[in-house]
C-alpha cells in the first residue's frame, strides 16, 4: 500500500463545556434524572488540559463554552475561590482561553463584575478583537486566529433576567417578554408547550444591537471569503438540542447565520446531553457539546478540533464522539434567508 503523508492541520483548538465546578458532594439536576459531579469536574478539566499540553500540534486557543463554576458556589460564599481554582488549572494549559458566559456565570457574578473579570477574555488576549459596541455592556467579540478564519463569541444573556439590575430597562423589557410566554410565578419553571419551553429564566437571548453587530461581522467575513465559527452558551438550532435549552430568539440568530455564506459551524454548551445537526439551509454544523458536570469521574467530555481548508475534524474524548465537519462546497446560491427564500 502506498504511504500517504498525514496532512497537517492549519491549526487546532480545544473545546470544553459546562464544567460547573464546586467543592461539593455529588448532586443531581433539577428533575433528578442526571447525576452532577461537582468535584470530579475539576479532574476532568485536568484530563483535557493534559491532552492539549501533550498534543503533537498544540492548540492555538481553547474555548470554554460557559458555566465554568456552579451556581451553588454563591450559596457557600465560594464563587471567587471556585473561579480561582478552575482558572489556575486553565493557566497550566498550552494556550489562551476564550470564555463564554452561561447562566451559572450570572448566578455567581453580576454582569458588571463579569465585564471586569478574568472571564472577560477581550481584556486578556493578545489577539486583536472586534468587540460589540462598548456602551452596550454586551460580551460579544470576534477574532481571527489564522488568516481566513474567524471565531465569534456571542452573549446569550444580553436579553434576559440574569445579571441585569432589576432597575434597568433591559431587565424590565426582558421580564415583559418572558411573561408573554411563561405565566408561571417561578420563571425557572417552563411551560411544557413544545418550543415555548425555552422561555425560562435560565435562558436568554440576543438584543437588536448584538444581532446587528453580528450581522455586520458576518458581512465583512463574506466579503473576505473567510470561514466563521460561532460560539455561544445557548444553542440556536432546534434540532441540535431540546427546546428547554434554546435561546429565546434562536430563530433571529439562525436567520442571520443562514444569510451568510461564511458561516461554517455553531458551537454551544448548556444542554449537558449534547447534540448535533447539520442545517439543511446553508450546511452549517450545529454542535452542542456534552457537559463535563454530568460526566462520570471515569469518563471525559472535551474535544480537540483540527482545522483544514475544507473541513474541521473534531476528535472527541469520553462521551464526545468524533466528527468530520465538512465545509459546504458552494454556498453562492444562498439567498438571504430573511427574505424567506430557501437555499436550493
Ligand atoms: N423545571 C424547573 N422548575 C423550576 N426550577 C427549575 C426547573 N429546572 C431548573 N430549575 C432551576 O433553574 C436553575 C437552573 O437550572 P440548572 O439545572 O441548574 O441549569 P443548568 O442545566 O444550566 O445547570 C436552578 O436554580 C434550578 O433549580
Amino acid at each position: 500500500m502506498e504511504n500517504c503523508p498525514e496532512q497537517q492541520p492549519l491549526f487546532t483548538f480545544g473545546v470544553i463545556a459546562d464544567i460547573q465546578y464546586a467543592d461539593l458532594v455529588d448532586g443531581s439536576n433539577y428533575t433528578r434524572t442526571r447525576k452532577r459531579y461537582y468535584r470530579s469536574s475539576l479532574q476532568l478539566l485536568k484530563n483535557a488540559l493534559k491532552s492539549w499540553n501533550e498534543a503533537a500540534v498544540k492548540p492555538e486557543f481553547i474555548i470554554q463554552l460557559g458555566d465554568i463554576i456552579d451556581g451553588f458556589n454563591k450559596n457557600h460564599d465560594a464563587s471567587d475561590r471556585a473561579l480561582d481554582t478552575v482558572l489556575s488549572e486553565f493557566s497550566s494549559g498550552p494556550a489562551e482561553v476564550h470564555h463564554v458566559w452561561g447562566n451559572h456565570e450570572f448566578y455567581n457574578f453580576s454582569r458588571s463584575a463579569l465585564l471586569r473579570s478574568r472571564l472577560n477574555s477581550t481584556l486578556h488576549t493578545e489577539r486583536s478583537v472586534n468587540a460589540a459596541p462598548a456602551d452596550s455592556e454586551i460580551y460579544a467579540y470576534s477574532f481571527s486566529p489564522v488568516p481566513g478564519f474567524t471565531f465569534v463569541i456571542l452573549d446569550g444573556y444580553d436579553v434576559g433576567l440574569l445579571g441585569r439590575e432589576e432597575s434597568s430597562q433591559q431587565y424590565k423589557d426582558s421580564l415583559s417578554l418572558i411573561r408573554q410566554h411563561n405565566p408561571n410565578e417561578d420563571l425557572n419553571c417552563p411551560v411544557f408547550k413544545g418550543m415555548e419551553e425555552r422561555y425560562t429564566m435560565f435562558n436568554g437571548g440576543f438584543s437588536k444591537v448584538q444581532l446587528d453587530w453580528f450581522d455586520s461581522v458576518l458581512s465583512l467575513a463574506d466579503e473576505k471569503q473567510e470561514k466563521v465559527t460561532i460560539v455561544s452558551h445557548l444553542p440556536v438550532h432546534p434540532r441540535s438540542t431540546t427546546p428547554i435549552c434554546l435561546a429565546w430568539n434562536y430563530d433571529e440568530l439562525l436567520s442571520i447565520i443562514r444569510s451568510h455564506s461564511c458561516a461554517v459551524c455553531f458551537m454551544a454548551g448548556h444542554d449537558h446531553d449534547g447534540g448535533y445537526h447539520r442545517d439543511k439551509k446553508g450546511g452549517v454544523h450545529h454542535l452542542t457539546l456534552e457537559g463535563v458536570i454530568e460526566t462520570p469521574p471515569d469518563g471525559n467530555a472535551f474535544a480537540t478540533v483540527s482545522v483544514y481548508e475544507d473541513r474541521m475534524e473534531l476528535r472527541g474524548y469520553g462521551r464526545v464522539r468524533d466528527r468530520v465537519l465538512m465545509f459546504a462546497q458552494d454556498k453562492s446560491n444562498i439567498v438571504n434567508a430573511m427574505t424567506g427564500l430557501q437555499i436550493s
